[in-house]
């Protein structure tokens, strides 16, 4: 069987739905000596050779990056490494001056507007919580439930019984059941990050774009989200920033180092955490 791989991913992605459009775009590599245990997942996201240049500066540069189907990866790296810029770019904030951006294989995200991305289902949560403090934890989620991304869709207030049922299940999945009556305000600020969590799970995303969640957060709220971004993953794909080397161990996936807008080095934590370039860059500091 044929294995792709872009050109700065060390690991074999099996890259089945995307194999014919790779093939013609000439990405397609050599065969790779055998399977990578963490990567035989179907690509979802694929980024190749993305440069971000902001008046000369590369803010990204030739930076490679495939995330798989159902797969969480934790990025993490320096300030100013290009976390922030590359997020920007796979949401269609910032086009890049080169490179390959495709979604579920056929969609170029360097030709798409923001509104558009959203819609194919990329998710993106922010560091700071945007949450309708005035209303209900419960209200919120159905706002969210309610904002439906497909064309003509029903917009009567009184939620239908399979609404009802979709705020039950994301109550649940974001832990908020017994504070469902609270005001969204009242809520503590990991309450808060898991609110918004659940607002954008109500829009069914492939792919969730999560940045520092546990910024602010108690211990014990930040292990909770760990088992919270764990389960979310199951089905769905999750890219985590975040600087927080606990919630990141936690998070138990493959983890991407970013420096100066390309990826130094990609492989389990503590593969990554050992590496000298690593050390001197940003862990050691
Ligand atoms: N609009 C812009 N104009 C000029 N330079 C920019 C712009 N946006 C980002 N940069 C620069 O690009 C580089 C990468 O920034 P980016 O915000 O992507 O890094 P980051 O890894 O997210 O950092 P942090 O961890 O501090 O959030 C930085 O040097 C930043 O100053």
């Amino acid at each position: 069987m044929s294995m792709l791989s872009p050109s700065a991913d060390p690991y074999a992605v099996k890259s089945h739905g995307a194999l014919s459009l790779e093939a013609e775009l000439g990405f397609l590599k050599a065969e790779q000596p055998g399977p990578d245990p963490m990567a035989l997942t179907p690509a979802l996201l694929y980024l190749d050779n993305i440069t971000v240049s902001f008046d000369g500066f590369r803010a990204l540069n030739a930076l490679s990056l495939v995330i798989g189907e159902a797969e969480m990866r934790a990025i993490i790296g320096p300030n100013g490494a290009g976390k922030t810029t590359m997020m920007d770019v796979i949401t269609g904030k910032t086009r890049p001056n080169q490179g390959v951006a495709l979604f579920a294989g056929t969609n170029d995200l360097t030709s798409m507007d923001e509104a558009a991305i959203a819609q194919l289902g990329i998710g993106r949560k922010f560091q700071t919580p945007t949450v309708f403090d005035m209303h209900s934890v419960e209200d919120n989620i159905l706002l969210a439930v309610k904002a439906d991304r497909r064309p003509f869709a029903n917009i009567e207030w009184n939620p239908s019984r399979h609404e009802r049922e979709r705020v039950e299940e994301l109550l649940e999945r974001v832990r908020l059941k017994d504070s469902r009556h609270r005001r969204a305000g009242d809520l503590s600020h990991g309450q808060k990050q898991w609110l918004e969590i659940g607002m954008l799970l109500a829009q069914e995303p492939r792919l969730l774009l999560v940045d520092e969640p546990a910024a602010g957060m108690t211990d014990q709220e930040t292990a909770d989200t760990a088992v919270l971004l764990r389960e979310i993953a199951k089905t769905r794909s999750v890219v985590v920033v975040e600087h927080d080397m606990q919630f990141v161990r936690d998070l138990d996936v493959k983890v991407t180092v970013l420096h100066e807008g390309s990826v130094l080095a990609e492989g389990p934590l503590d593969q990554v955490s050992a590496d000298d370039r690593v050390i001197e860059v940003y862990l050691g500091r």
